[in-house]
């Protein structure tokens, strides 16, 4: 270490150190301090920053300060409460700083538990040593030793999986591409068993809507006998700060061998990992949609190449860009392509409704399929993807229809307590009664358009009075513990029918359930989004194979008026590979990513052409750019546009889209084009933001 970064301070006569601390605020940091000389990085300061406190996150300690050293302040106090963050982590929260274009305190302090960075835990009376000291003297929850659960003995393609992946020295992603039902838990289960006997710990990442106690359970009882009570910890956003912070310290203090978690947990605090394994990696919500707008599944690959162990992909349907992945070779493949209790897959009806008379949106061979399981002492899924009563109010004399006085969309009708009904935005939170008449006309025959899942249920409730019908979706759920208490009674065989969202179509192994009958499915197939057609063919792959998992009969009918169209044909066939390759083809041909790279910067502002405008000057500036790297032949610049709901909360909102046959150029781009946008005066008017490798667009 030189000694130059140590200075002896006018004033005081110890010796200091400089200090660039990360700050989670808006501005490209990080910055100068001076403080004493036990400071080391990864250590976390209190600070002034303008008029404000707070705490950062040592990263660097500087040998000069990249200021006047007159005007350097000194840090309030250090924080030693906890080991410092390790190298290797803020390596990748380095990287993931600089892919996703933001200043990295933006994200090293997001993935430290709230009590972690907030100056109240560590002030005032009550904050008795700060949070960690608390929580130390408070008793921990007694650990429970589960009881321990015996594998099924391994299938061979399940046993294949588990060697080669055990097999593995140093990085190496894997597609574990195994069809709905075929048991891919149990060879993340035996890979982690394996790693954990080798004294690594495992990373495993699950979406939101499958971290269920059950899972949980079944996770803990399998591996406690080798990571040992208390072993294994849990990340989710549904837990309290202080369960969060608990779970937290035991990952960062090596107590916990393994990690279950969600997106955040890609930045769990953990060196010695040996394996991470991300379930369901085509789930969209592995992306953070706001601030820090990371792909967790994307990381968890850099991630896991930084610290040369193995990353296990999985998904029945997995994301074409992992999927391209596998074809050229970067990936490597590994399939399971049966169920694992040696069922069959279910069968598949398209039931055409252009030629259908229906009743309350369900056609007859839905009605009669579901007759015959519910006889039959088996569960049905309906599963449509739009929830609230109705997606709209009409007037039937007038043709008014009910619309958001913020946003350019309709609001959606709810049934709150019986008979009580309001309209919702679901776009900016608005709300209001029912008018009593039109608000036009003055009639009061205004009647719902179309239907969502509420309205589902009551219409099943009323053709099938002697069934127990259940509704899973964000407006039944809101409550927390409620989508557990729902999942739970519905694998108790206390629900003979389950209306659902997307929230009811991944992961869930439901013993019980025959029939899944999927409604208003075509919605999807029009969107001007590119991945459109290969997120609803997911999600209907998904929700299928949800369908006769343990008894083999299982049933899907899908309503459609398009029978035609490739996405409905593919699944006829429970055809990925086919879907896939078609798919593939096309975005080759267009050059749609994977086959090319794209960024996009979005702005809002009260006017849409101060959006527009913005966008414009920032399109310029990225074009001065491009002439000047002479990058002009693999970057192209599309014009901007306003986006299809084009007001959401009084704001107008518009898109400008980057797209790079060639990655480094377009990180080169965007780094000094996002130094460009924060500098230029006439650029702050509005509210912009860039996303590197969008899912939506
Ligand atoms: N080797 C095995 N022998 C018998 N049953 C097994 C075996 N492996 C897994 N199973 C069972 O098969 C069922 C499906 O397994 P699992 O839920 O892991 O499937 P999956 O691949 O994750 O499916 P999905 O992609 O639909 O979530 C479970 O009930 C599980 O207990
Ligand atoms: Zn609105």
């Amino acid at each position: 270490m030189s000694d130059s970064r140590h200075f002896s301070s006018d004033s005081e006569t110890s010796t200091e150190v400089w200090i660039r601390v990360a700050l989670d605020v808006p501005v490209e940091g990080p910055f100068d301090y001076r403080g004493p000389q036990d400071v080391v990085v990864g250590d976390r300061v209190i600070v002034s920053f303008g008029r404000r406190k707070m705490i950062g996150l040592v990263v660097e300690l500087p040998s000069t300060p990249g200021c006047d050293p007159s005007l350097v302040k000194h840090v309030e106090s250090v924080l030693k409460d906890i080991p410092a963050l390790s190298a290797s982590w803020l390596k990748f929260a380095r990287f993931a700083a600089d892919y996703y274009q933001r200043p990295l305190g933006e994200v090293v302090m997001p993935a430290l538990p709230v009590a972690l960075r907030s100056l109240s835990a560590y002030q005032g009376k009550r904050s008795a040593g700060g949070p960690v000291a608390r929580l130390d003297q408070r008793r921990a929850p007694k650990l429970k030793p589960t009881e321990p659960s015996a594998p099924p003995s391994l299938n061979d393609a399940q046993q294949h999986a588990v060697q080669v992946i055990g097999d593995s020295l140093g990085f190496q992603a894997f597609l574990l591409y195994g069809v709905t039902g075929s048991g891919k838990t149990e060879v993340y289960l035996h890979a982690a068993a394996q790693t954990l006997a080798r004294g690594k710990r495992v990373l495993m990442l699950v979406p939101e809507i499958n971290l269920t106690p059950q899972f949980e359970q079944s996770l803990r009882a399998r591996l406690e006998p080798v990571a040992g009570v208390g072993g294994v910890a849990v990340l989710h956003s549904a837990l309290s700060d202080g369960e969060r912070l608990r779970a937290w310290l035991r990952a960062q203090r090596g107590e916990a061998r393994v990690v279950l978690g969600t997106r955040l947990s890609i930045f769990a605090p953990m060196d010695d990992i040996g394996l991470i394994v991300v379930d369901e990696e085509h789930d969209p919500s592995y992306k953070q949609q706001d601030g820090l707008r990371y792909s967790a599944r994307d990381l968890a690959v850099w991630r896991g190449h930084d610290l040369g162990i193995p990353v296990v992909l999985g998904s029945a349907t997995p994301s074409l860009e992992s999927w391209v992945h596998a074809e050229k070779g970067n990936y490597k493949r590994l399939d399971l392509p049966a169920r694992a209790r040696e069922v069959n897959l279910p069968s598949v009806r398209l039931v055409d409704t252009r030629r259908l008379k229906m009743e309350h949106g369900l056609s007859v061979q839905l009605l009669d399929a579901m007759r015959t399981r519910l006889a039959n002492r088996e569960q049905v899924l309906i599963f449509l993807n739009r929830r609230g009563y109705a997606p709209a109010l009409h007037c039937t004399s007038c043709g008014w229809v009910s619309q958001c006085p913020r946003c350019t969309t309709f609001t959606v009708l709810h049934r709150m307590t019986p008979g009580r009904h309001q309209l919702h935005c679901h776009h900016c939170g608005f709300q209001q009664r029912v008018p009593q008449a039109c608000p036009d006309c003055g009639d009061q025959d205004m009647q719902p358009i179309g239907r969502g899942t509420q309205r589902i249920e009551e219409h099943l409730g009323m053709l099938f009075p002697e069934a127990r019908v259940a509704r899973i979706d964000a407006d039944s759920t809101r409550k927390k513990g409620s989508a557990q208490a729902l999942f739970a009674s519905v694998h108790a065989g206390e629900v003979d029918i389950l209306v659902g969202t997307q929230m009811v179509a991944k992961g869930h192994d439901f013993a019980n359930l025959g029939l899944v009958g999927v409604l208003n499915a075509d919605a999807m197939l029009f969107s001007q989004d590119f991945r459109a057609p290969e997120r609803l063919f997911a999600q209907l792959m998904q929700v299928a194979g949800r369908a006769g998992r343990h008894t083999g009969h299982g049933e899907v009918i899908v309503q459609t008026g398009y029978p035609e169209q490739s996405v409905y044909q593919a699944l006829l066939k429970h055809d990925y590979s086919g879907f896939a390759r078609h798919t593939m083809n096309e975005r080759e041909a267009a050059m749609l990513p994977p086959f090319s790279h794209q960024a996009l910067l979005s702005a809002e502002a009260r006017e849409l052409n101060v959006a527009l405008d913005f966008l414009q000057a920032a399109r310029d500036a990225a074009h001065t750019l491009l002439v000047a790297q002479q990058t002009e032949a693999v970057i192209t610049l599309y014009d901007p546009v306003p986006l299809r709901i084009v007001r959401v909360d009084n704001m107008c909102r518009a898109q400008l889209l980057v797209e790079a046959t060639h990655r480094p150029a377009l990180q080169s781009l965007l780094r000094h084009w996002m130094s460009a946008l924060n500098e230029h005066p006439d650029l702050r008017r509005v509210r912009w933001q860039l996303e590197v490798d969008p899912l939506e667009i």
